[in-house]
């Protein structure tokens, strides 16, 4: 989607997720202090830290807007706050100044808090769709599929706990993709499958996203961002550096951190675009 197609679908679209200037802090609690209950108590009273407690400042004062029927990347080198921020989304971690606003319900994928690593693939499917508000005749229509677009053959008969973390994420993916979500918070669960898996997850993007909702995709493979999203915010230090049509952000991010790769796109962009000059010629000889 180009510039000006993102500006007219924003012109009549809904905001499904308004980020107003957020500030994101991971407290850490060092050692413990000194002076037992009274210190403690006077702490409290007071609201000062812990001696030892350090804070990481994760994202800093990050705004944009979201919108209906759109899939959005987030990209940024390790560390940068895709994670966070993804997380402050989904409801999980409360702003530490700034706000998120949301129509609609978000759910992050990796159902991970009802997946239980002891019980097998097959049970976990189930307590999954449960989790996801599925009614058990839904979730009866709906397993063979879910089975088969996770594609891992007999491990869904064995406990989770014998999984690769790629087979786990795969099976996340299926059991999340099986409902529409207002707003789905796709963890890089993408990266790990092969480009069989990856296909089927981005074709099954498009159809969530088509169904009006908003997909936010955190992903270090650019490659999954091109052809899934149609927007991507590049995050850097916990703050946005662009935001845009997915495809300009993507080359702006390769040119910093990886020229080698935004070369060798380009290079075979050019040699496509070679080949078929050479071919229009030939036709109109
Ligand atoms: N549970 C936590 N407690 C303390 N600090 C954390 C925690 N999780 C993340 N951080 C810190 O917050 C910052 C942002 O981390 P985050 O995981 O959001 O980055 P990311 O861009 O998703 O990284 P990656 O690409 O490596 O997954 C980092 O400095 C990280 O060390």
């Amino acid at each position: 989607m180009s510039e000006a197609n993102i500006a007219a679908v924003r012109a009549t679209a809904e905001p499904t997720v308004v980020v107003d200037d957020v500030h994101l802090v991971y407290k850490i609690i060092g050692k413990s202090g000194k002076g037992g209950a009274p210190a403690a108590l006077r702490r409290m009273i007071l609201r000062e830290s812990l001696p030892g407690m350090r804070q990481v400042h994760a994202v800093r004062g990050v705004s944009f807007t979201a919108y209906r029927g759109e899939a959005i990347g987030l990209i940024g080198p390790n560390g940068s706050g895709k994670s966070t921020l993804l997380r402050a989304i989904a409801g999980l971690m409360p702003p530490a100044s700034g706000a998120i606003y949301t129509q609609g319900q978000p759910s992050l994928l990796g159902i991970s808090a009802a997946m239980m690593s002891d019980m097998t693939g097959e049970r976990n499917v189930v307590l999954g769709c449960l989790a996801l508000g599925m009614k058990p005749s839904e979730i009866a229509e709906q397993y063979e599929q879910i089975c088969e677009f996770a594609g891992i053959g007999e491990f869904i008969s064995l406990p989770m706990s014998t999984y690769s973390s790629g087979m786990g994420s795969r099976l996340r993916f299926a059991i999340a993709a099986t409902r529409t979500h207002d707003i789905l918070l796709i963890d890089e669960a993408l990266a790990t499958g092969d480009a069989q898996f990856r296909r089927r997850s981005e074709a099954r993007i498009r159809e969530l996203r088509e169904q009006a909702g908003t997909v936010f995709l955190v992903s270090h493979g650019l490659g999954v961002v091109r052809q899934s999203c149609d927007r991507a915010i590049w995050l850097e230090e916990g703050k946005i550096v662009v935001d845009g049509e997915a495809n300009a952000v993507v080359d702006a991010y390769e040119e910093r951190h990886d020229p080698e790769a935004l070369a060798e796109r380009l290079a075979v962009l050019r040699g496509n675009a070679t080949a078929m000059s050479d071919a229009d010629q030939e036709s109109s000889i």
